[in-house]
């Protein structure tokens, strides 16, 4: 078996010169290699990328060793296929900011694609910058002071990192450049260009003028579901390969992109992607259809005993949550967005049980999930006079999921066991994640509690 390295590639025939670096990617983490690398592979106009760790060394320290390269295996319902991407030419530590100043220096890197999750980016409710977040606080304080001069004094959060390499591409006068965010949050793109902006004032009024000039702010919907993996994957052992980082995705790839590239991108689109002059439809039906009905199942699956999103799915009091509240979702959807297809490519693609896609995964941070994913689509409703009983059932199961206690991280635990202990829990857990709900509502959610306990 070989080991995965250019060397080894270049001798078994296959293309393995790294592009010149004209991406920098935040948080090297699985789904970052199988969505925007893949991608920006199958793109094939030469842009390489520099991709760096959020919070732990450990895989640059992996791809690195493999000069960047690792196998995605695309599992579908019956078998597996097995390709090398080699589209990420440099893999790195995120601590290491000197290495990050240099390269957005350079006029010729264009693009910084971020994967770094909802919680990377420090910012509360309202969608803004977290100033009471002490970490955003000590990111201040070490770009106020200049270039770091040591690893301990450097800003640590993703954005204070961006911000400081955009400082050094000020200086180095690098030009214009487009960030593009590919986390599951809605207005992903605005949320960046608020928190960065936001951070860049409280640093220097100049860098802010000049962030607000010379950056670009994309907004995007990503999907392929890409659960964590580790372990070796028979199929990459049969290619003759030994690789420690590969990834594991389903064949299911989409990207919808709105916003500027003002210093060139890759043609994205030879692969599929798709660039549009409003990205909310289709942000709306991914994150709804899609995420909303991962936190469904998260939240009603382990009462049923189901541990993965296909086991879930299969359990029809599970599925029959998820078809009605799609049904209600696609009532919020504008005509123009398909989505006849969508959900039943989502039906086969949430039964694939070769994807192992654990609910304990998705459930993290269930609290933001339900304000963003169901919420909107219960007050849009009722407003136009419907029911919405599919998002009272869907809220229902959340509220009996709260009670007896989601195990995963969520940063509004203290307020939602506040919220369980209130006279009124109910009204309390609903207010916390939607201040616009209605009064007849909550008392349906209430009723239905009652009937069910
Ligand atoms: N995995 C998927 O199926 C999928 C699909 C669509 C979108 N996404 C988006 O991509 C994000 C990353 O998913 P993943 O599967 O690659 O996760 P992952 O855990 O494999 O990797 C996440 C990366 O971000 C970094 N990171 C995580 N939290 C951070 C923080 N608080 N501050 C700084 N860096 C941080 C990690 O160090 C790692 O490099 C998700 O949160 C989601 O928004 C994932
Ligand atoms: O933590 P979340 O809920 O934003 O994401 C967990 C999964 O639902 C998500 O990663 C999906 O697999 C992905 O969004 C598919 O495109």
């Amino acid at each position: 078996m070989r080991d995965l390295t250019r060397q080894n590639l270049a001798a078994a025939g296959i293309s393995s010169r790294p592009a010149p670096v004209r991406i920098v990617h935040l948080g090297l983490g699985a789904f970052h290699r199988a969505h925007q690398a893949w991608y920006t592979q199958r793109a094939r106009d030469g842009w390489g990328i520099a991709a760096f760790t959020g919070r732990s060394p450990h895989a640059a320290e992996t791809l690195a060793a493999q000069n960047g390269l690792y196998a995605l295996v695309t599992r579908n319902a019956d078998d597996d296929a097995v390709e090398i991407v080699t589209s990420i030419s440099e893999a790195h530590d995120g601590a290491d900011l000197a290495h990050l100043r240099e390269l957005l220096s350079r006029p010729q890197v264009g693009v910084v694609t971020l994967t770094i999750t909802e919680a990377g980016y420090r910012v509360d409710g309202q969608g803004a910058l977290d100033l009471s977040d002490p970490d955003v606080q000590a990111d201040i304080r070490a770009l106020r002071t200049g270039p770091p001069s040591a690893r301990d004094t450097a800003p640590r959060t993703p954005l204070g990192r961006l911000l400081s390499g955009l400082q050094a591409r000020r200086t180095a006068d690098g030009g214009p450049l487009a960030v593009v965010s590919c986390d599951n949050i809605p207005a992903n793109g605005t949320i960046s260009r608020r928190a960065l902006t936001a951070l860049a004032g409280e640093v220097d009024a100049g860098l802010c003028a000049w962030v607000s000039a010379n950056v670009a702010f994309v907004s995007t919907s990503v999907d392929r579901i890409t659960p964590a993996h580790t372990g070796e994957v028979p199929v990459v052992i049969e290619a003759g390969w030994h690789d420690e980082g590969t990834v594991v995705t389903e064949p299911f790839a989409d990207w919808v992109l709105e916003g500027d590239f003002p210093a060139g991108r890759p043609a994205w689109e030879n692969a599929g992607a798709r660039f549009v002059d409003d990205i909310c439809p289709w942000e709306d039906r991914k994150l709804w259809l899609l995420n909303g009905a991962h936190t469904i199942l998260a939240v009603a699956g382990p009462a049923r005993d189901k541990a993965t999103v296909s086991d879930a799915f299969a359990d029809p009091a599970c599925r029959d949550l998820v078809e009605a509240f799609w049904a209600e979702a696609v009532r919020c959807l504008p005509d123009s967005v398909e989505h006849i297809d969508y959900r039943r490519q989502l039906a086969e693609r949430f039964a694939n049980a070769r994807i192992v896609h654990r609910l304990d995964q998705i459930a993290a941070e269930t609290t933001t999930k339900v304000r963003y994913r169901i919420v909107p689509i219960a007050t849009r409703l009722r407003r136009q006079g419907d029911d919405a009983a599919a998002c009272a059932a869907a809220l229902t199961t959340w509220i009996r999921a709260v009670r007896v206690g989601i195990a995963a991280p969520d940063r509004e635990s203290a307020a939602v066991r506040a919220a369980v202990s209130a006279a009124d829990p109910v009204s309390a857990l609903l207010s916390l994640v939607g201040a616009d709900i209605d009064q007849d509502f909550i008392s349906r959610v209430r009723s239905r509690l009652s009937a069910t306990d």
